[in-house]
């Protein structure tokens, strides 16, 4: 059947911070200069950065763009593209998945991330990234110990276990719930859930339709396009392990950033730093799963990859070729999180009762998102559930309580 490239309905309007008392007029105004002060708190940038970032901190509220430096790096030239749109406009009035994308790659501008010197390839949220991994230790051991359990259940009964599958899936789906852009690793561990007690905070439920689908084929590949390192990569890559481990799946591609964005996002070292966190943990079941990550890493079975469309202002549905080829490839792409969900949507004001699967109508293969909400878009709600939500939980929107597991088919 013949997929339409974009989106099957009319397009409407992107979000902006200039839509008054909106959380994404509180993201621009308050929380990206606050993310960029804490780089200035966290790091130890000379102060010539410093003010740069102040500077930049200061302008976001009311201020205008600045433009984008050329500091070598390898998307700099999209970038200009990019903005050409934008030029002499504030933040606050620009689509705000651009504002937030290009906040995030100015940041790695005025720290000197690409260019050659001392400060070249300095995350300026490593500080962030390594603590969340270290104060979700308990339940990382707890994951892994479960994880061997239905590992060995699964090569007992010599088929993978769909009910083992689903629990996977959710823990997947909470540990979106550790998102340091919103919550800093040192205020709490957002990692202590039970994911039987969260079954009523899922909306909607695809799951045993992902099961279904992939039981059958013998021998799936599978993509997994990355969000949060932290707990949240530890519960993909228990996911990932599962899915090799018990033949739902003979090869996985994870799609990783290319360079540090919204805080917490996964690059390909994040990958290599949480493989070897592991294999130092001193806990056998988690040292296990360390293990079976090097030993898939290096037999090809799990690959790590990486795109600048990931760091981009673009929506999904203008993904490069290339890209869209490899995807192509795959028997199910699973999206994780708020920001790539966002990218589905195209960070636009969707009716919530829309269908899903009409609007990621441009995807070549099944996908499957799983996204605890942070902003104010979805899709794919029953109308009486977006009632009682309003009324049961005010802030049910954007307070990572609440989640989707969305399969387009
Ligand atoms: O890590 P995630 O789930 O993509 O969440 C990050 C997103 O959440 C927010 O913090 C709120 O939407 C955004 O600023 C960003 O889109």
């Amino acid at each position: 059947m013949h997929k339409p490239q974009i989106p099957n309905l009319p397009i409407p309007a992107p979000l902006v911070g200039s839509d008054a008392g909106s959380f994404t007029e509180y993201t621009v105004t308050q929380r990206m200069p606050d993310i960029a002060r804490r780089v200035i708190i966290e790091n130890k940038f000379p102060t010539e950065i410093n003010q740069s970032l102040e500077k930049l901190a200061a302008e976001l509220p009311s201020g205008y763009l600045q433009p984008l430096v050329n500091d070598t790096g390898a998307d700099f030239s999209d970038w200009e593209k990019y903005l050409e749109p934008y030029k002499n406009q504030r933040w606050v009035d620009i689509p705000w998945f651009v504002a937030e994308t290009y906040f995030y790659r100015l940041i790695l501008n005025i720290t000197n991330y690409f260019k050659p010197g001392e400060w070249q390839g300095v995350d300026p949220f490593e500080l962030q990234k390594t603590q969340g991994l270290e104060t979700s230790i308990d339940s990382i051991i707890s994951l892994c110990t479960q994880l061997q359990q239905w590992l060995n259940e699964s090569q007992q009964e010599n088929q993978p276990s769909k009910s083992s599958l689903i629990a996977l899936l959710y823990f997947a789906l909470w540990g979106n719930r550790v998102d340091l852009s919103l919550w800093s690793a040192f205020e709490d561990d957002r990692s202590r859930f039970n994911i039987q007690t969260q079954l009523n905070n899922i909306l909607v439920d695809d799951t045993f339709a992902v099961t279904k689908l992939l039981t059958k084929s013998q021998d799936n590949c599978i993509d997994l396009v990355v969000d949060n390192a932290g707990f949240e990569l530890i519960c993909d890559l228990c996911l990932v392990d599962f899915l090799l481990g018990s033949g739902f799946a003979n090869q996985v591609y994870l799609h990783l950033k290319p360079h540090p964005t919204f805080v917490s996002d996964a690059m390909i070292k994040d990958v290599h730093y949480t493989k070897d966190f592991l294999l130092q943990s001193g806990n056998i079941q988690v040292q296990a799963l360390g293990q079976r990550l090097t030993e898939n890493l290096a037999s090809g079975k799990l690959v790590l990859t990486e795109d600048y469309f990931w760091t981009s202002p673009l929506p999904f549905w203008e993904i490069p070729k290339t890209l869209k080829n490899e995807l192509a490839k795959s028997n199910l792409i699973i999206v994780k999180g708020d920001a790539n969900y966002r990218r589905l949507l195209g960070d636009r004001y969707w009716d919530f009762t829309t269908k899903f699967a009409d609007i990621v109508s441009y995807l070549p293969v099944p996908m499957v998102a799983l996204r605890t909400l942070k902003s104010e878009v979805a899709a794919g709600l029953k109308s009486e559930v977006i009632v009682e939500l309003a009324t049961i939980d005010p802030h049910w929107l954007t307070n990572g309580q609440w989640g989707v597991i969305q399969l387009v088919d």
